[in-house]
């Protein structure tokens, strides 16, 4: 087997997320739709047989690498190892931007949990890959799991979907947003009714709503400007708790007429929402 794999870690978009209510440690209890986005970072891992440290080549700006995801997970997979492993050195082009609510750094940490599977031929199973990147993320069981789903509780327990596999403008307002300080608002909506979740939900996302966006558009008015803009064009909505709002088009030519009138100094990217994350499609391309 070789020793050296680059594999990517996607984006994801909520495509609804509704707030059913709290728990008795202050998490959130969430219904919402994620999707997988043909776009995101990539993780190049390679053994280092002889040097032990888990290590980034380089750290990504403003991460400590004590607190980076990915090597809280690979140390947390290392643990459950009864053998000496070799070490890893791990290197990361990042494109995804931080604080979007795209879950760069859960998918991150997911892939890191699959590729070190892998790597270090560990055979852990999916459910208890998902269990330890629950431990470092509410989003990571999802991109563990690598299918479009619904998560109920605080995003952990999934239940496999399949929405339109659309095209996406996705757009980066000019901030950073905080999960913890958006959850922690006083005026956040947290009492909408529970939906009964069929299996393999396929219903039209746009008629449900992102319970987080009232909120953000109050405190980020860079985040109001973009969703008026990008409303003009059909139906726009934040992920996560944003910073990044998309608009869902039918065709790549669509999204890319969009994409090429936006105002200026917005970033961002066009990419296709799909069902299966590229990470599992790379993976088993590779096995
Ligand atoms: C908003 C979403 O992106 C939707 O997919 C996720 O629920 C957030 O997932 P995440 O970024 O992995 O969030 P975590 O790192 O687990 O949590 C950050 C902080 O947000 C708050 N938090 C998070 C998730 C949740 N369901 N309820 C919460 O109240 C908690 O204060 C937590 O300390
Ligand atoms: N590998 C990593 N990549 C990005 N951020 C990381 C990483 N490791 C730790 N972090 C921390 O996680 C914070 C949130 O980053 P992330 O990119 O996951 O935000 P997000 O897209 O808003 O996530 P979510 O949608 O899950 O709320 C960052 O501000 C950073 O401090």
């Amino acid at each position: 087997m070789s020793s050296s794999i680059t594999l990517p870690s996607p984006a994801k978009l909520n495509l609804f997320l509704h707030i059913v209510g709290r728990r008795p440690d202050g998490y959130h209890e969430l219904q919402t739709l994620f999707q997988f986005l043909d776009y995101g970072d990539e993780i190049t891992f390679t053994l280092t047989p002889g040097d032990a440290r888990i290590r980034l080549e380089e750290p990504v700006p403003g991460v400590p690498d004590n607190d980076n995801l990915i090597i809280r997970a690979a140390r947390a997979l290392a643990e459950r190892a009864s053998h000496a492993l070799p070490g890893v050195t791990i290197r990361i082009q990042k494109r995804l931007p931080m604080g979007g609510g795209l879950g760069g750094g859960s998918s991150n940490a997911a892939t890191t949990l699959v590729a070190l599977n892998h790597l270090w031929e560990l055979h852990l199973d999916e459910d208890e890959l998902a269990e330890l990147g629950l431990d470092l993320g509410a989003d990571v069981p999802v991109f563990v799991r690598g299918r479009s789903a619904i998560g109920e509780g605080v995003g952990e327990k999934l239940t496999p979907a399949n929405p339109p596999e659309d095209w996406f403008v996705v757009l980066k307002p000019d901030c950073e947003i905080n999960t913890r300080k958006i959850f922690s608002e006083e005026g956040l909506t947290r009492d909408t009714p529970k939906m009964k979740i069929a299996p393999a939900f396929e219903g039209d996302a746009s008629r449900y709503r992102n319970d987080c966006e009232d909120v953000v558009r109050k405190l980020y008015p860079e985040v109001n400007k973009s969703l008026e803009w990008l409303s003009q064009f059909g139906p726009a909505r934040l992920t996560g708790t944003g910073a990044c709002i998309f608009g869902r088009f039918p065709t790549e030519s669509a999204a890319r007429i969009i994409w090429e009138s936006k105002p200026s100094g917005i970033t961002g990217f066009v990419a296709k929402g799909v069902n299966h994350s590229p990470l599992h499609k790379k993976l088993t391309e590779l096995k």
